[in-house]
């Protein structure tokens, strides 16, 4: 999953290991070329079956681009060999990639239990604290303890209802700015404000209020979008594990340094957050800040629930700092990418935007000036505006996993360790399994009464937008609620337009794990006067 593998690799060095590179090619080629000496291993020859073009050293790594979804599934198409299963080698390392449903399902239903962990490195350890979290953490006991504690205390249907308040007051901050915008004939930058909205409710959710406080919201973001950088940057050690153990310590130096700056700097910031709830620890030994005192049990931060159950689940302070960040990591990003490419895409559909629009406005009782969550359940057009924004673009393409046996699927055999990635993004675009599959075209997920209309819950696997199995996403209710009533409200109080310089949208996108639009989307918004008191 490299940007230009060699390229990078080159960038990445510091100027001394760029001096001393001549003097360990010798010494980098013998590493290389070390597999191919050895005698071929038992289970080599039942991999899956790889695309021609593969060179010397980088193997497929120049013919995987910048968006490596798309150059997957591009590789799939022209190899029908390859088309379900194949083996990509990029650098000296070997990844299976499924990009048919039927691969999928062998691999995340049929075996689910053999590819329920998740490739890590020295970087993604010193990231998330172990690691220490719930999406890297290694399948077993405590991934499980991790993501019980998630799953019950901030992703519960129950838990995400007590933030509906918050969220409220949050999108009306929003339509507040957009009206303004609007009263002053001015263009928004959507991408920044649906990006602001997302990771403001969930450091609300996890770290609770205070995190507005002298901007400590801006530094969470700046933090993971550092993080994310680094996860989807160019690693030696994804690519040549074997020179990484090695040469490791020079050729990585700058990445570690990097890292281990970056990691500074998210233990002094959540330090800064655990410190002050512990020095609000009552004389009981519970946990409760004056805000928390009046507060309902619903209503209790994450934070604080992971405090408060410290001692009873042996949790160590990196342990809650692992799960804070993940949470705050792993939500932010994806929620703000589909209301981002919702938008861009009701714009490219103006009539998918009025329909949805005329959905929308018919559903608020008359009278009301916002929409409510209540509202919402009538709503059937918006959650498929959803659904098909999750089908065409979802925001995270790739599922990785890593086999934690040997394994034999479809009559392969995949040796324990080795990387495997479900191509999501290809699934939800095979003209195989959908109409017009490159269209975006949301009745597609409204047939009435008809009960084939696939759902994004892991069980279809030509649509798995959250993954599926034991490791699929545990936020879909949480991420779906904040799209949802923050789409409606787009919806009911604006009419939008392209600002005057501008006659389309450009749909190009960005990899780092996530995907986004390269180019922030700004739009002209126009207020409903008539409605808004
Ligand atoms: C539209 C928004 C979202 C999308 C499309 C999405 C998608 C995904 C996908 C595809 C995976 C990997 C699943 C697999 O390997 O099968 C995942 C994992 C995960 N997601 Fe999400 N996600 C979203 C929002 C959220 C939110 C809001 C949270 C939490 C607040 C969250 C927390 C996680 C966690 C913790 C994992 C790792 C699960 C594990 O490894 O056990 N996600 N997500």
């Amino acid at each position: 999953m490299a940007p230009p593998l060699a390229a990078s690799l080159l960038d990445s060095l510091s100027p001394a290991a760029r001096e001393l590179l001549p003097l360990l090619f010798p010494l980098l080629l013998i590493l290389l070329l070390l597999p191919c000496l050895a005698p071929a291993s038992r289970s080599s020859s039942k991999l899956p079956p790889s695309p021609p073009g593969a060179l010397p050293l980088i193997g497929h790594a120049h013919l995987v681009a910048a968006l490596p979804h798309s150059s997957f599934r591009r590789l799939a198409a022209r190899h029908p060999e390859c088309g379900e299963f194949m083996t990509v080698r990029l650098g000296a390392v070997p990844t299976v990639v499924a990009s048919s449903a039927r691969a999928a399902q062998a691999l995340l239903r049929t075996h689910e239990l053999a590819f329920s962990s998740r490739v890590h490195t020295a970087c993604v350890d010193v990231l998330t604290y172990g690691p220490a979290d719930v999406a890297f953490e290694p399948y077993g006991e405590r991934w499980r303890q991790s993501r019980k504690l998630v799953a019950t205390h901030l992703l519960s249907a129950t838990k995400v209802r007590a933030y509906r308040a918050a969220r409220r007051e949050e999108i009306e901050l929003v339509v507040g700015q957009i009206r303004s915008a609007a009263a002053a004939g001015a263009g928004v930058d959507i991408s920044e404000l649906v990006r602001k909205y997302t990771n403001d409710m969930v450091c609300q959710a996890v770290a609770g209020r205070a995190i507005r406080v002298e901007g400590r919201d801006r530094v969470f973001r700046d933090l993971i979008n550092q993080t994310l950088a680094i996860l989807s940057g160019f690693n030696l050690e994804n690519f040549y594990p074997g020179i990484a153990k090695v040469a490791g310590s020079v050729l990585m130096w700058p990445l570690r340094r990097k890292t281990m700056r970056l990691r500074d700097r998210w233990d002094d910031f959540l330090d800064s957050f655990i410190d002050l709830r512990m020095s609000e620890v009552g004389s009981n030994g519970a946990v409760a800040s004056a805000d928390d005192q009046d507060q309902d049990q619903d209503d209790r931060d994450l934070l604080h629930v992971l405090l408060s159950v410290q001692q009873e689940y042996g949790l160590t302070r990196d342990r809650i700092k692992g799960l804070m960040a993940n949470m705050v990591a792993a939500a932010t990003d994806s929620t703000f990418g589909v209301l981002e490419m919702a938008m861009a895409e009701l714009m490219l559909h103006p009539d998918v935007m009025a329909k949805l629009q005329a959905e929308v406005r018919k559903s608020v009782p008359h009278g009301q000036n916002f929409v409510t969550e209540e509202d919402l359940a009538g709503m059937a057009y918006l959650k498929a505006v959803v659904k098909e924004t999750l089908r065409i673009h979802p925001p995270t393409p790739l599922l990785p996993r890593v086999s934690h046996e040997d394994c034999v699927v479809d009559g392969y055999t995949i040796p324990a360790g080795m990387p495997v990635i479900v191509n999501a993004w290809a699934l939800g675009r095979d003209p195989a399994l959908w109409d017009a599959a490159e269209e975006f075209i949301p009745e597609r997920f409204i047939h009435a009464g008809d009960t084939t209309c696939p759902d994004f819950r892991g069980m279809n696997f030509q649509f798995l937008p959250f993954g599926s199995g034991r490791r699929m996403c545990p936020g879909i209710g949480f991420a779906t609620t904040h799209i949802e009533i923050m789409l409606a409200n787009l919806m009911f109080h604006f009419d939008w337009e392209l600002p005057g310089s501008v006659d389309t949208i450009d749909m190009t996108e960005i990899f780092k794990l996530t995907v986004s639009l390269k180019e922030k989307l700004v739009l002209n918004p126009r207020s409903r006067g008539d409605i808004i008191a």
